[in-house]
């Protein structure tokens, strides 16, 4: 049994069922129709071995067709419940998936520090754990249910007490199994955050090779390692002992019905007393016994089911917190389209604050006229990259508007516009960009509209980045074979590519050589659209037409931070 606040994760992950109600009512059906076969075959055989056996009169010919009929059919659907119920279950975990997926993308992007693609990776492969969940559980308990309480009904009819011995048993089955539940789902936590915290330290040793072995860090690492997987298997040991118990009380119990249907079914049959008035036929006694264990297996099953979701309980968690965490940014109702030309950023009264830490930004003002190229300067933690990451609209501004703004000066809010639009007209390229798996000629096309080659091997040249790849070349994981500048090269030939009218640029040219940075700067002075570059580069912002002071929450006016005209902090 699982208790009620592990019941409520469970509960959690059942809306991705809703889309499925038919599979699973099929799947309920076949496995329903699969243990009624299975109980058919054993209180049939029960019977007729008690006719055969009080009455001496042998199995009629139809009872042997029935029966061969009745194993064939449970045989063939043991193997549909097997199918369906796996063909839901996969099914359900590529929405689950999907829905992870979706839900960190929207809740991630100004969560760098929050290690989110580590804590989506641990989802991930709970999810994969969910499959006995989504595959064995739900329809099989309805399954289960339904068998026990046919076979409570019909004992009842046949033998009111045997009735209540089925019903006894049962109750106390269920009842240890719920008392047992808080200490093994206890023991099943421990255990998963045993068994996470393990896989962090291997993930985290491996993340840091180069450190564990400049620091010598070995020795410890596996020894952390060691002293960790021994805690895992020790509660992983007391878990399983208290598994055994519960499936030797288990047992006990369904002896006990048994001997007590044996003791109520012989009193109705006059077996033990000899009165001429008997409620139950002696032959009928063995299906009587067949039908209390049909019911108490029923119940058994279901508890067992229940049981076998404690380990599950912790992933369960994660992933239902995945799926519900709160989006970063509202998606508008009635998404804007971008009218076409050129398009500059507007900054008004901007108040921004990550989560319960101090504001970043205060009624900040800014505008970047369409087709000017502005640096943000100002010291470390200032909020360049905020600004950046606003207009990028990764986050929103908890009040006050930033805007795409067309020649005429008219505005339109990012919040406001369609989303794969604004991902069209605005790249984003930051120090901390990432290349995907793939070859060169993937990566610059991924998400973007098709491209001749000539205009990529255009752009590889313009980026300086020709001479080194070739668009069929493969990049590796996240582009790790690549040094910083020519990571730094291919990702501004990504967001180039896509033809944007606005480029943001983040701290791209921070750790570059000399070379690196001119030709990174070369490139963006050329961008014919609006370039918004956050630096501390004096070379990099020396480039540009103005640069603006980020002066973290310090207040400002609209219309007090430069647009156009000299600017009296160009560096
Ligand atoms: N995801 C985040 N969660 C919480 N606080 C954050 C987050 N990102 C940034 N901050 C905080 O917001 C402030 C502004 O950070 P931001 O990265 O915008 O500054 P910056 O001027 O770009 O800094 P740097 O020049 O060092 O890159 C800092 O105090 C920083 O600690």
């Amino acid at each position: 049994m699982i208790t009620l606040s592990a019941a409520d994760t469970f509960r959690g992950l059942l809306p991705v069922l809703r889309p499925e109600w038919r599979g699973m009512l099929w799947s309920y059906a076949v496995g329903t129709a699969s243990a009624l076969t299975l109980a058919g075959v054993t209180i049939l055989t029960a019977w007729v071995v008690g006719h055969a056996v009080v009455e001496r009169t042998a199995p009629e010919p139809a009872w042997w067709a029935v029966i061969i009929g009745l194993v064939l059919l449970r045989v063939v659907l043991t193997w549909r419940e097997m199918d369906v119920s796996h063909a839901l279950a996969y099914r359900v975990l590529a929405r689950l998936r999907m829905a992870l997926f979706d839900a960190y993308a929207r809740s991630v992007p100004g969560r760098r520090r929050e290690h989110s693609g580590r804590a989506a990776t641990v989802a991930m492969d709970d999810i994969e754990k969910l499959e006995f969940f989504y595959a064995h559980t739900i329809a099989q308990i309805g399954a289960s249910l339904t068998l026990f309480t046919a076979s409570l009904t019909t004992a009842s009819i046949l033998l009111p007490e045997a009735g209540i011995v089925v019903f006894t048993g049962s109750l106390v089955l269920a009842s240890s199994a719920l008392y047992w539940a808080r200490t093994a789902r206890r023991l099943g936590e421990q255990e998963q955050r045993e068994r996470s915290d393990l896989s962090t330290r291997i993930v985290d040793a491996l993340g840091a090779l180069r450190e564990v072995l400049a620091y010598g860090l070995s020795p410890q690492v596996v020894a952390e390692t060691g002293a960790a997987t021994a805690r895992a298997t020790a509660i992983a040991r007391r878990r399983e002992l208290l598994a055994q118990l519960v499936t030797s009380l288990r047992e006990f119990v369904t002896t006990a019905v048994v001997i007590g249907v044996i003791v109520v079914g012989s009193a109705a049959a006059g077996v033990l007393s000899d009165t001429a008035q008997t409620r139950l036929s002696p032959a009928e006694l063995p299906a009587l016994i067949a039908l209390a264990l049909v019911g108490v297996a029923a119940v058994t099953d279901a508890t067992a089911t229940f049981t076998r979701l404690h380990p599950l309980v912790a992933g369960a968690e994660r992933v239902s917190s995945g799926i519900n965490r709160p989006p970063v940014v509202a998606v508008s109702d009635n998404p804007r389209q971008l009218p076409p030309g050129a398009l500059g950023l507007r900054f008004r009264d901007v108040c921004f604050a990550y989560e319960d830490r101090p504001p970043v930004l205060t009624s900040w003002s800014m505008e970047v006229a369409p087709g000017a190229h502005v640096g943000l300067k100002g010291p470390s933690g200032s909020g360049k990259s905020t600004v950046i990451a606003l207009a990028a609209r990764l986050w929103d501004p908890s009040s006050g508007i930033v805007e795409l703004v067309t020649p005429r000066g008219e505005g339109v809010s990012v919040a406001d516009v369609d989303d794969r639009a604004l991902r069209e007209a605005v790249a984003l390229v930051d120090q901390d960009s990432v290349l995907f798996h793939g070859t060169v000629r993937d990566n610059l096309l991924r998400g973007g509209a098709p491209r001749p080659d000539s205009e990529l091997n255009t752009m590889m040249e313009r980026v300086g980045a020709a001479d080194w790849i070739g668009l069929d070349d493969d990049l590796g994981e996240a582009g790790v074979r690549l040094s910083g500048g020519q990571r730094a090269r291919l990702c501004l030939a990504r967001a180039l590519v896509r033809r944007p009218r606005v480029l943001l640029v983040d701290e791209v040219t921070a750790s570059l050589d000399p070379a690196t940075e001119r030709v990174i700067s070369d490139v963006i002075a050329d961008f014919p659209g609006t370039v918004l570059v956050a630096s501390h580069r004096a070379e990099t912002l020396a480039r540009l037409e103005h640069v603006v002071e980020v002066a973290g929450a310090a207040p400002a006016r609209p219309g007090s931070a430069p647009s156009r005209g000299p600017d009296p902090d160009r560096t």
